[in-house]
């Protein structure tokens, strides 16, 4: 695990999500996807995202993005952006003409199967010669060399070979690298990696966060990583913020949120994770389902309906998003001790 970290003062904000909501509008329903999601990350800061399957990783990233599923709306909130310019931008209200001129050079997203994200018929270097051309004005030998280097990188070994290569004659663990040259290729400023290790084996999963760490160390980039993988997301973040149905229900330094967690959920996520000091007995599941997100009369704490610490007061709105020391957040009524 991380030791605590401080986020250096001087380190410029990138992002700044505050009371984020989304909903989707289906057949069913309307699903209330995301409610008061706020987080914030600096130039160079690694930030977790996590929680169960459901609990709105995904669409946290994708509306950042400005990928969200048409069904999908953002109901309010704000996504603010510092360019490279120094400018803050409303990723949120940004028009979509200039969110593609963002999106690859200062913003860049990993998606969860490499293998879809790639197009299966062009050669990857060509692919990420495509980023590089929108983004860059390179032309020519230039701009293949650029391609090359780009591969290089990420450590791909031969790059000059490789670069002719399509992805179904690469391995899961190079495809996932190409991905990540392409999303590094302009030098983002903030990288979004959703799931990047997915379905990988346990060595390729070390070698690309590894990569991806020390490319943000390197070129001082802030970078999300969203996983389920809570022993991941303690070895590679600064930060995390923890998600329940669509809340952020805790953030926290990683190291405050392993040995000192506030949110019975948090806690609970941690006590289900496997570690290598734990036995298959030692493992608590959490009780009960997230609540379903097209009901009309969702609690104010959507994790009441699974906690043991509820009481009358839990049902009352609005939930207290308590300051519980510097840096650690808790949207609880009553917080562990
Ligand atoms: N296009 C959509 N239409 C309706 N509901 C959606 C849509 N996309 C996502 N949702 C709902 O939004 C909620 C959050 O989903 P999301 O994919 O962000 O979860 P997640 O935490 O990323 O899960 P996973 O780890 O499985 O990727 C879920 O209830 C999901 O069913």
């Amino acid at each position: 695990m991380n030791a605590p970290t401080v986020s250096a003062p001087t380190r410029t904000e990138i992002l700044s999500v505050e009371d984020l909501a989304v909903e989707f509008r289906t057949r069913s329903g309307i699903v209330r996807a995301l409610e008061r999601v706020s987080f914030r990350i600096r130039q160079g800061e690694t930030l977790g995202i996590v929680g169960e399957s459901g609990s709105g990783k995904s669409v946290t990233a994708f509306t950042v993005m400005g990928l969200l599923d048409r069904a999908g709306k953002v109901t309010t909130g704000q996504a603010l952006f510092t360019t490279e310019a120094g400018k803050q931008v409303d990723l949120l209200t940004t028009p979509e003409k200039e969110l593609r001129l963002l999106r690859g050079k200062e913003l860049s997203m990993i998606f969860q199967n490499p293998r879809t994200a790639l197009n299966p018929i062009r050669r990857v270097g060509k692919q990420i010669e495509d980023v590089l051309r929108c983004h860059s004005g390179l032309k020519g030998q230039a701009l293949q060399e650029r391609a090359i280097a780009s591969l290089a990188q990420v450590r791909i070994p031969d790059p000059a070979t490789r670069y002719a290569a399509y992805p179904y004659e690469l391995s899961g663990g190079m495809c996932q690298r190409v991905m990540i040259a392409l999303a590094l290729a302009c030098s983002p400023k903030l990288l979004i990696a959703d799931e990047p290790t997915t379905g990988l084996d346990v060595t390729t999963q070390a070698t690309v966060m590894n990569l991806i760490k020390d490319l943000a160390v390197q070129q001082n980039m802030a970078a999300v990583l969203i996983t389920h993988d809570l022993a991941l997301a303690s070895e590679y973040c600064d930060r995390i913020i923890v998600m329940h149905a669509g809340h952020v229900v805790e953030s926290a330094s990683t190291h405050t949120l392993f040995t000192a967690p506030r949110h019975p959920y948090t806690a609970r996520l941690i006590a289900s994770t496997p570690e290598p000091h734990k036995t298959f007995a030692d493992l608590l599941p959490i009780p009960g389902n997230l609540p379903d997100l097209r009901s009309a009369t969702l609690p104010p704490c959507r994790f009441s309906g699974r906690c043991d610490r509820h009481t009358p007061e839990c049902d009352q709105p609005p939930l207290p998003n308590t300051t519980v020391a510097p840096g650690h957040q808790v949207a609880c009524w009553h917080p562990l001790e």
